[in-house]
């Protein structure tokens, strides 16, 4: 259980968009460019998600994660030994401690914290209001925000009506957010900024692209 086998991990998971007929436009390498711990935050709008994030995963980098993925057989496996961070979401403040211990954690072993922030997968067009805890890590470790932003995947993959098709998706790093001097008290103010950068750009970079490059032939 290491951070360091998420580089093995990354290696292969890239290889699956071949099998999918997924292409990803990366856009704002130059933010992941900081030295050091950081937080990056993203929406999050199904399994689908972990094929982008490993797409530009820095180094040192892992996920909070919900424990229900331990049991899921290799799946399971394979983010114990990436050293996801599980929380158990029905124990707000089990989960709130580990987070806080993971704070420290982050420091002191370097590690890049990866957090979806709406706590649940999320298609219905907009992003869902955040929960605090990405917050109150970035500012208990001091510690800059990254977010990201994965484009609408409605165009190419709609669950209920069990349709797939290859497709592009837009992928947007944006500048950091600096947390230095902040306390708990600015908080929400970082919340409704980062929030709002966030769904404007998920809108516009979900409207702006053409996407399904026809049926797929798997
Ligand atoms: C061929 C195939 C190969 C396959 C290979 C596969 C390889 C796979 C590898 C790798 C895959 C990786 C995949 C990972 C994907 C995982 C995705 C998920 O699981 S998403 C779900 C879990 N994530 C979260 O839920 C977000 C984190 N959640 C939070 O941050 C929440 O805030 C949480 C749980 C800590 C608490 O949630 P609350 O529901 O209680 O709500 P709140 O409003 O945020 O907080 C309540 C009060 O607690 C305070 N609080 C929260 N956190 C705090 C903290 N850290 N310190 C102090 N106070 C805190 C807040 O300020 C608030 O208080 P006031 O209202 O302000 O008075
Ligand atoms: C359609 C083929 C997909 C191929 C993708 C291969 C990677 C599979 C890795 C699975 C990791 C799943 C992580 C995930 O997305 O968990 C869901 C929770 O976060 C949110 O849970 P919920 O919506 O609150 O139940």
């Amino acid at each position: 259980r290491d951070v360091e086998n998420m580089r093995l991990i990354r290696s292969l998971v890239r290889h699956v968009k071949y099998f999918l007929g997924l292409r990803f436009d990366v856009s704002g390498w130059e933010h992941l460019q900081t030295e050091g711990p950081y937080v990056i935050i993203s929406n999050h709008q199904s399994s689908l998600d972990v094929l982008g994030l490993m797409e530009i995963l820095p180094d040192r980098c892992t996920m909070i994660a919900k424990k229900e993925l331990i049991y899921a057989g290799t799946v399971g496996l394979i983010c114990w030994l990436g050293g996801i961070v599980f929380i158990n979401r029905k124990k707000p403040n089990d989960a709130r401690s580990v987070m806080i211990d993971a704070s420290k954690t982050m420091l002191d072993d370097k590690i890049r914290l990866w957090v979806f922030p709406e706590g649940t997968r999320n298609q219905t067009g907009n992003l869902l209001p955040f929960k605090k805890g990405a917050f109150h890590l970035a500012v208990q470790a001091q510690v800059p925000i990254i977010p990201i932003v994965f484009s609408s995947y409605s165009s190419f993959y709609l669950r209920k009506q069990k349709q797939f098709n290859s497709g592009t998706i837009t992928i947007k790093i944006l500048p950091k957010i600096e947390t230095k001097g902040l306390t708990s008290d600015d908080i929400p103010s970082l919340i409704d900024k980062s929030f709002h950068l966030m769904n404007s750009s998920f809108l516009s970079i979900s409207n702006s692209v053409p996407h399904s490059n026809g049926p797929c032939k798997h």
